[in-house]
């Protein structure tokens, strides 16, 4: 198959979609690789590299649009990119697409195969490509959150681990999947009095078993969240219905009960944001204040440490890529979890959350893939 990996174009985003490993697996199996040229240069990767992995180096975006079957990203494709993809290409990527109704008719429209990684599920339930960069973005809600605190970004002043004879500041993470048990592992490592609430009791019985004392796992109910939001300094969204808009679960009226300069996170900003005041920021310009009280809502966290997150990213999606490039999209008849990814086909959308957030008809899957 003919593989292609533009450089991407959102927003302060140095990630890439393959690595030269992952070109040298492709290559290895028969396959041909484009590759923008400077697509790595964002993470102190090179052309040359690419190029000694098994790549041909292209010179534009529209060359490895116009020449690639299979195209591999990180981001989802900004308007102009949607723009140039075409029915019978595949393309594998992160979408989001249940916010963002722009996309979605630019991608139903084209005719192209996309792929969500965050709707790719595992045996076990879990979310294997949302996962390592929910693990990256938990870890940095926290030191994003700690910045935000500080007064010279119009935080409250507070420091999250107090210091001997000055108390400790209240971190409030809502959700305790991937981005939650991360948020939480740093807030404790740096001293700060952690609450975490989850709507799954499994949930909250494993991070109990793992934190014991240090953490306290609280059921989430409207009740519960408006109780432990008024008196947190620092409050982390980090919940997710799979492919659905996120619940609003912090409402306007919540805000007027918090310290001035405390600060909201919303990782989960990219399903839309679990907050009623959240809006996409970008690293360029991460924070707005509401009401007194900061947000910090950027849909691309991971994008800020772009190396780690782009090792982290291809470790997972490296077998599905070559699964891809093997068998085209009878790979996913033959998986029914990596089915579980696709999001549209052919100008017909088939993940029923999505579907029903932006009012379209629903196609199954494999009924579309027919
Ligand atoms: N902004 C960014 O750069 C990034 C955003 N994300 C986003 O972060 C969000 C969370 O992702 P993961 O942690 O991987 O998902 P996950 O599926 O591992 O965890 C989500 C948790 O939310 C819980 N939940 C659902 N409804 C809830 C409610 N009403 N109250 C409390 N908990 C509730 C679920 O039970 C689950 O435990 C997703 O929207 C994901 O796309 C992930 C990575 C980067
Ligand atoms: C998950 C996601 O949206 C990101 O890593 O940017
Ligand atoms: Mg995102």
């Amino acid at each position: 198959m003919l593989v292609g990996v533009p450089k991407e174009i959102k927003n302060h985003e140095y990630r890439v979609g393959l690595t030269p490993a992952g070109v040298r697996e492709l290559v290895t199996h028969g396959h041909r690789v484009f590759a923008e040229k400077g697509c790595g240069g964002g993470i102190g990767i090179d052309d040359d590299q690419y190029h000694g992995a098994g790549a041909e180096i292209v010179d534009t975006a529209a060359e490895v649009y116009s020449r690639a079957e299979l195209i591999i990203k990180v981001k989802e494709p900004q308007p102009d990119e949607c723009r140039q993809l075409r029915q019978g290409q595949i393309l594998f990527t992160y979408l989001h697409l249940a916010p963002d109704p722009q996309q979605t008719e630019l991608l139903v429209a084209s005719g192209v195969t996309a792929i969500a990684y965050e709707t790719v599920t595992d045996r076990r339930g879990g979310l294997p490509l949302l996962a390592p960069m929910s693990e990256v973005a938990g870890r940095m809600s926290i030191q994003a959150g700690a910045h935000c605190l500080e007064k010279a970004q119009g935080g409250s002043g507070v420091l999250l681990g107090g210091v001997p004879g000055v108390e400790r500041a209240n971190v409030v993470v809502i959700g305790g999947g991937m981005v939650g048990l991360n948020a939480a592992r740093m807030a404790v490592g740096l001293g700060a009095d952690v609450t975490i609430l989850d709507k799954n009791l499994a949930r909250l019985t494993a991070i109990d078993e793992q934190f014991g004392e240090r953490i306290k796992t609280v059921f989430s109910t409207t009740e519960s969240i408006e109780r432990l939001v008024q008196a947190a300094d620092l409050v982390v969204g980090a919940v997710l219905v799979p492919g659905a808009a996120a619940p609003k679960l912090v409402t306007r009226a919540m805000l007027a009960q918090m310290r001035k300069g405390s600060v909201l996170v919303d990782v989960a900003i990219d399903q839309g944001g679990c907050f009623e005041t959240s809006r996409p920021t970008t690293h360029a310009d991460p924070t707005y204040v509401v009401d007194g009280i900061v947000h910090y809502c950027v849909a691309n966290m991971p994008g800020a440490v772009a190396r780690t997150s782009t090792f982290a990213l291809t470790n997972a999606t490296l077998p599905y890529v070559l699964a891809l490039a093997n068998h085209g999209v009878q790979a996913l008849t033959r998986d029914s979890c990596f089915l579980e990814g696709l999001n549209v086909h052919r100008g017909k959308l088939t993940n029923q959350p999505v579907c029903e957030a932006l009012g379209y008809d629903f196609v199954p899957p494999d009924e579309a893939l027919r």
